[in-house]
């Protein structure tokens, strides 16, 4: 049911906002076993009668759930690292973050495993760049009881937000990346990119972006919004170059890592906004035979359409994570000549209302 719905969802977006009907939209890839797939947890710590907590917000609060034993889309592990911290931090007097008044220090818990490498990193955002010298020994407890913790980062938000990670970043023990791998594809990942939370439905949007793309091995594509080059590199090991860009610094250097960990070299990564750097790549002459775009929940920009307008690649393969606004993207698309051919929603949030979705759509 929940795969029919999410499939009903992006026909009426289409439909209603974006104005475009009679075009497949295939029926939801869902996934077998649809529980326990997110590969990364944020969880918010507080303090109730002198103890710390641990556990999502209520609805429309920020009072947490203290009772929250087990998030059941996340995997295992990420919820028993989550019971670590605090128990250790806990016990060793470790204050969590006052939002009231703005003090106190540990103010989230965020926790990443590669599903396939089962490696995990151990993110603790501070309020503080300076901790409490307690925090060595939870480290040396934490990857002393659990070998496969290859990282623990801190993450300094200073800030009265509700923006969980702020902008500095500094590893205290370990590795500055965990690994994973979708499909032959292995990737380094930093504390602050962008990584897919679920790795088993990735393989299998990315491998009907790849179909979409219908490469040949003489293309010249662009992928915009690459993240740590996922899609990139799949895509360049059927291409015969490809540029990606991304605007979290972070995470262009993870990309330029993983290409080389993955010994692909017809990649070109850069650190912008998409929207200013296709223009300037324009401007430049490149020519794309094809563009893949994957940008987050507010789609594109509209100057970064107009851009792709200007490009006239053959193909453009839209992947997306809100039906909204890749329907208001394509009808500017559909205006500036090109047509929707067919739309494949895939599951990547089972037990949530969000669904992502890959498009192709064609010149005219
Ligand atoms: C949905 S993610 C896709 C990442 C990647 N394609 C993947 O599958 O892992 C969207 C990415 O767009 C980046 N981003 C957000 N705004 C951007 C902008 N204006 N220009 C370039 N990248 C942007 C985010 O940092 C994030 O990495």
């Amino acid at each position: 049911m929940q795969l029919d719905m999410k499939r009903n969802q992006v026909q009426s977006s289409l439909k209603k906002i974006g104005h475009i009907e009679g075009i497949p939209i295939h029926p939801t890839i869902g996934m077998e076993d649809p529980w326990r797939y997110r590969n990364k947890v944020q969880i918010p710590v507080g303090e109730k009668n002198g103890e710390l907590i641990t556990g999502f917000y209520r609805k429309q609060t920020h009072e947490i759930i203290d009772d929250m034993e087990r998030c059941i889309i996340t995997d295992e592990v990420n919820d028993r690292m989550v019971d670590a911290v605090r128990e250790i931090a806990n016990r060793l007097g470790i204050q969590a973050y006052d939002e009231e008044h703005h003090r106190g220090t540990l103010r989230h818990i965020m926790v990443r495993s590669g599903q396939v490498t089962k490696q995990t990193m151990i993110v603790l955002i501070t309020r503080t760049e300076k901790v409490p010298p307690q925090l060595e020994t939870l480290i040396s407890e934490l990857t002393e009881t659990y070998p496969h913790i290859k990282s623990v980062v801190q993450n300094i938000n200073t800030d009265r937000t509700n923006v969980i990670l702020g902008k500095k970043t500094k590893v205290l023990w370990g590795e500055e990346y965990i690994y994973d791998e979708i499909g032959d594809v292995k990737f380094a990942i930093s504390a602050k990119s962008f990584y897919q939370v679920n790795p088993t439905q990735t393989k299998k949007l990315y491998d009907k972006a790849l179909e979409y793309a219908d490469l040949s091995g003489n293309e010249t594509v662009i992928d915009a919004y690459c993240g740590i080059g996922t899609i990139s590199l799949f895509l360049a090991q059927k291409a015969k170059k490809v540029y990606g860009v991304e605007i979290v610094p972070e995470a262009i250097s993870d990309a330029k890592e993983n290409a080389k960990l993955n010994h692909i070299d017809n990649v070109e990564f850069y650190v912008g906004q998409a929207e200013k750097v296709m223009p300037w790549w324009q401007a430049q002459g490149l020519k794309p035979d094809v563009i893949v775009v994957d940008p987050p929940r507010k789609g594109c920009d509209e100057v970064l359409l107009h851009a792709m307008l200007e490009m006239k690649p053959k193909r453009i393969v839209y992947v997306s994570c809100n039906p909204s606004t890749l329907a208001r993207d394509l009808r500017v698309l559909e205006d500036g000549g090109y047509h929707t051919k067919e739309v494949q929603p895939v599951d990547m949030f089972p037990q949530t209302t969000h669904v992502e979705c890959v498009a192709l759509i064609d010149r005219v």
